[in-house]
């Protein structure tokens, strides 16, 4: 593999306190556009007075630098000496052009810039020098070294022939919102961008529709996934389970298959890696691309995973009903919402904070008490006192150390959950009875109807992002690679470090967990957390 050596810190050092001052600046004044978000214009360095080169026939856009201007001198600006990086070390991801030998294809854009339909140059291309910094967050005591990721987009020269390339997509696990539109614009960009004419598999029913026979692979094309983006699900459908090595490496050969583009969480990616360890080793020149799929945001190192945010919109139905069902039965009325999470709360977290109106929270990571100073029943009682009902959310996976753990697993592994929704509105029933109170507890899981929704608006941006620079990495012959936002910009990131730390968790002891606490005013049980587990679970953030 080629080694590049550490990326020069000044390509990537801004001074914190600069950085800060000059985007408010900027937003103020609406002159320099310092960000670079997806949909922002690219300034060049603060130096140049005008844009750089564009191509022949584009607009040159004109920037003013801030330097220049002459509110400068009224901006304090100081040097942040602990955001100094030294060293930036980039986390290569492998390309087949290192093995096998490339087309070396001049990639052009083949969206029609005309009505006649000829290609035309990219507005950016990246190459080896583009990286996205991991570690932006800047305080004394760190390291002044970084984690640097490969920027995500169209590379300069293509590993495959475009007209030759034949790939395949597959949906695996749990459904999420988006999957369709990362079908669709997976599609889109292999026929439109590319023209890749050879034939797009869509492999039913997740990994086990590589070897079913029932279940024959479907042949995608533009006019087949046009409408798709509507609707919830995937119409490959998906499955747990259904894993063979073998039976997928001989289909990928025996359709010729030299793009995989594989959706799902972490089970999935270690699927994927297998899939694209097993490719090297058998010496088969096939990008293996991951595409980060889960409403539990679980998939570690991405900023987050598509469809987690329509789905914290969707919960917001079942917390509003719930305090509806609480305020309007009396006396003291008490809606409890269960919301997924197997391992980890965020949903039932950002759900939460999205509200406004939940009096406690409940979470893998944060034990439950239920009685005493901390008792979470106690609380409940003294909310429905102060406010006449209250509103209860809860993960599916919080409370195991009340209720065990499940030896039962499903077809991928994954435990299964002791039912902590029942389990709480009984006892809280059986804690107002004992206090000599009444009470009516209204039970809401809105389970599927949270994951089977199509996407927003949000979410659907972003899944045509993920997909489109899939497509990019792997024409440019990347592999093993899985696609995401770090820090809000696309990135490309090797999946044996995303599953190495997948799936994460919330902290306990961070800055969210403390703003529920702030919105809930819920007792902290985070506390009674062993020394041991707090640290572990921060390792994951
Ligand atoms: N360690 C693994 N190796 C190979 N395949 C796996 C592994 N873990 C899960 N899978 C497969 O990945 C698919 C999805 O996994 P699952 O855990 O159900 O969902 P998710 O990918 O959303 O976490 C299943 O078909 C499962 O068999
Ligand atoms: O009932 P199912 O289909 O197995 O799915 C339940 C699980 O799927 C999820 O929605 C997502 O899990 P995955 O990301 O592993 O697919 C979990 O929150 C939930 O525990």
């Amino acid at each position: 593999m080629e080694t590049h050596p550490p990326i020069a810190a000044s390509l990537f050092f801004i001074s914190a306190a600069t950085a800060t001052t000059l985007a408010l600046y900027s937003r103020k004044h609406k002159k320099v556009a310092f960000f670079r978000g997806t949909d922002m214009l690219h300034p060049p360095p603060a130096s140049s007075e005008e844009g750089g080169q564009a191509p022949s026939g584009a607009k040159v856009i004109k920037y003013k630098s801030v330097k220049d201007s002459k509110l400068s001198s009224q901006l304090s600006i100081k040097d942040l000496e602990c955001a100094h990086i030294h060293q930036a070390n980039l986390l290569e991801i492998p390309n087949l052009g290192k093995t096998f030998k490339g087309a070396h294809v001049q990639n052009l854009s083949q969206m029609s810039g005309t009505t006649s339909g000829e290609s035309i140059a990219y507005n950016k291309l990246l190459g080896h020098q583009d990286g996205i910094i991991a570690d932006i967050v800047r305080r004394e005591g760190l390291p002044p070294e970084t984690k640097v990721y490969v920027r995500a987009g169209p590379r300069k020269e293509l590993h495959f022939e475009p007209e030759k390339v034949r790939a395949a997509i597959v949906t695996c696990g749990g459904l999420c919102p988006g999957l369709n539109n990362v079908i669709r614009e997976l599609v889109n960009s292999l026929f439109h961008l590319y023209r890749a004419q050879s034939g797009v598999y869509g492999i039913r029913g997740g990994f086990s529709g590589f070897h079913d026979a029932h279940r024959l692979p479907i042949m995608l094309t533009p006019e087949l996934v046009d409408q798709i983006h509507h609707e919830g699900g995937t119409i490959l459908g998906s499955s747990r389970g259904g894993f063979d090595i073998d039976k997928i490496i001989h289909f990928l050969e025996e359709k010729q298959i030299c793009q995989l583009y594989i959706i799902g969480g972490d089970g999935t990616h270690r699927g994927a890696n297998k899939i694209g360890e097993e490719c090297l080793k058998r010496g088969l020149n096939i990008a293996v691309v991951g595409i980060p799929k889960t409403i539990d945001n679980d998939v570690d190192l991405i900023d987050r995973s598509f469809g987690f945010q329509t789905s914290v919109e969707a919960a917001q139905a079942a917390i509003r009903s719930a305090k509806t069902e609480a305020i309007c039965n009396l006396p003291n009325g008490i809606g409890v919402v269960k919301l997924m999470g197997r391992s980890a709360g965020f949903i039932a977290v950002h759900a939460t904070l999205a509200s406004g109106d939940v009096d406690l929270c409940l979470i893998p990571e944060v034990p439950i008490v239920l009685e005493g100073e901390r008792g979470c029943l106690p609380h409940l009682a003294q909310r429905v006192q102060q406010k006449g009902h209250a509103v209860v959310v809860v993960a599916e996976g919080a409370g195991e150390e009340l209720l065990g753990q499940s030896a039962e697993k499903d077809a991928s592994g994954n435990k299964k959950l002791p039912a902590i929704g029942q389990f709480l509105k009984e006892k809280i029933g059986v804690y107002f009875k004992s206090q000599g109170q009444p009470s009516t507890v209204k039970y809401i899981d809105p389970s599927y109807m949270v994951r089977s929704v199509p996407a927003n608006a949000a979410d659907s941006i972003y899944c045509s992002l993920l997909a489109q620079n899939a497509v990019h990495g792997a024409m440019a012959g990347f592999t093993q690679f899985t696609v995401g936002l770090c820090n809000n910009r696309l990135v490309y990131l090797p999946i044996p470090l995303v599953v190495a730390t997948s799936p994460r968790v919330m902290d306990p002891v961070g800055r969210t967990w403390e703003r529920v606490l702030s919105v809930t005013r819920q007792p902290n049980t985070a506390i009674q957390l062993g020394k041991d587990k707090i640290t572990s679970a921060k390792t994951f953030l």
